[in-house]
């Protein structure tokens, strides 16, 4: 039996739908959520995910501007980009975009952005929050890989969770959300020995590595729910997974196409997080 394809553009455009009519109701009590995005340098990847965003917020409502910079940007000029939006009230989330150019110290950068505008879910604070079990920003991507299995009622208590790929924004992450959610978490690797023998055991299967194709059916244990973060540009200039989408279709029960599975999925919750960022700073 083939798996059942998880969209999550479908899903992806129900929750936007929901999300216009919480801001509708915001804009009717004075409040206009606002995202700032900071894009460095002109990598077409970027581009094209950044416009995604701004198709998102348009259509919910929220208020999304693009602030460009060239490759040559210092450390000095963006965090002083930084403390300016972090002061400026009309600012609810504050999103520079991943990653930065060699003369730029990443981490300096995420732990600038004030955690009450961390709609990325990077800084130290949130992630601490995150293992914690505490009421936070949640990273994008896994937040919207656990929104797509709760989606489909798939049961994580007690099961098996392999994580494929170890990175700050994706990897570690979502295997922390799985394990608050019960799961058994494994992560795998580039280092990682006999990472088949791994992978074949797991209920649930994210990969994010960036290496197109590369879960193959002889991966993938049959049955298994398989969640394929990989954004790779092909040469025609299509995106593909890390997952070899139809021979491990075949053999899971569940799994996420590229496009139209996860990314959506990610940009939808950013633009979830910028409405929560809106509601709390504007809490008494
Ligand atoms: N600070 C920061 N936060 C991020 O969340 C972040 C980042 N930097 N840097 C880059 C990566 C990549 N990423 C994607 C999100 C959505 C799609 C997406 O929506 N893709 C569509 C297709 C888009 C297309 O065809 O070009 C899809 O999968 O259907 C892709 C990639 C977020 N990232």
């Amino acid at each position: 039996m083939a798996a059942e394809v998880i969209y999550g553009d479908q899903l992806a455009q129900s929750l936007r739908e929901a999300m216009k009519e919480e801001v509708t109701a915001l804009k009717e009590e004075g409040l206009q959520p606002r995202l700032v995005v900071v894009l460095i340098g002109d990598d077409p990847a970027s581009r094209s995910y950044v416009s995604g965003k701004q198709k998102a917020a348009d259509f919910i409502g929220i208020d999304s501007e693009l602030i460009t910079l060239p490759d040559s940007t210092t450390e000095e000029a963006l965090l002083s980009l930084i403390s300016k939006l972090n002061q400026d009230q009309s600012v609810n989330g504050i999103l520079v975009q991943l990653p930065l150019p060699k003369q730029i110290n990443e981490q300096a950068i995420i732990e600038a952005i004030d955690p009450s505008k961390d709609v990325d879910g990077f800084h130290p604070i949130s992630i601490g929050r995150m293992l914690t079990g505490q009421e936070t920003f949640l990273p994008c991507t896994p937040f919207g890989i656990i929104t797509m299995l709760k989606s489909k009622e798939i049961d994580l208590e007690g099961k098996h969770a392999v994580i494929v790929g170890r990175s700050n924004i994706v990897g570690k992450p979502v295997g922390q959300l799985l394990l608050n959610e019960h799961a058994t978490v494994t992560y795998t690797h580039s280092r990682t020995k006999d990472m088949q023998a791994l992978t074949k055991k797991a209920d649930v299967l994210v990969v994010a590595v960036g290496r197109a194709g590369m879960i193959t059916q002889e991966y993938v244990k049959p049955g298994a729910v398989v969640i394929d973060v990989g954004v790779n540009r092909t040469e025609a200039g299509t995106l593909t997974g890390d997952v070899d989408f139809e021979s491990v279709r075949e053999v899971a029960s569940y799994i996420t196409p590229v496009p139209k599975g996860v990314g959506p999925m990610t940009i939808t919750m950013l633009m979830k997080n910028t409405i929560k960022a809106c509601v709390n700073q504007n809490k008494k």
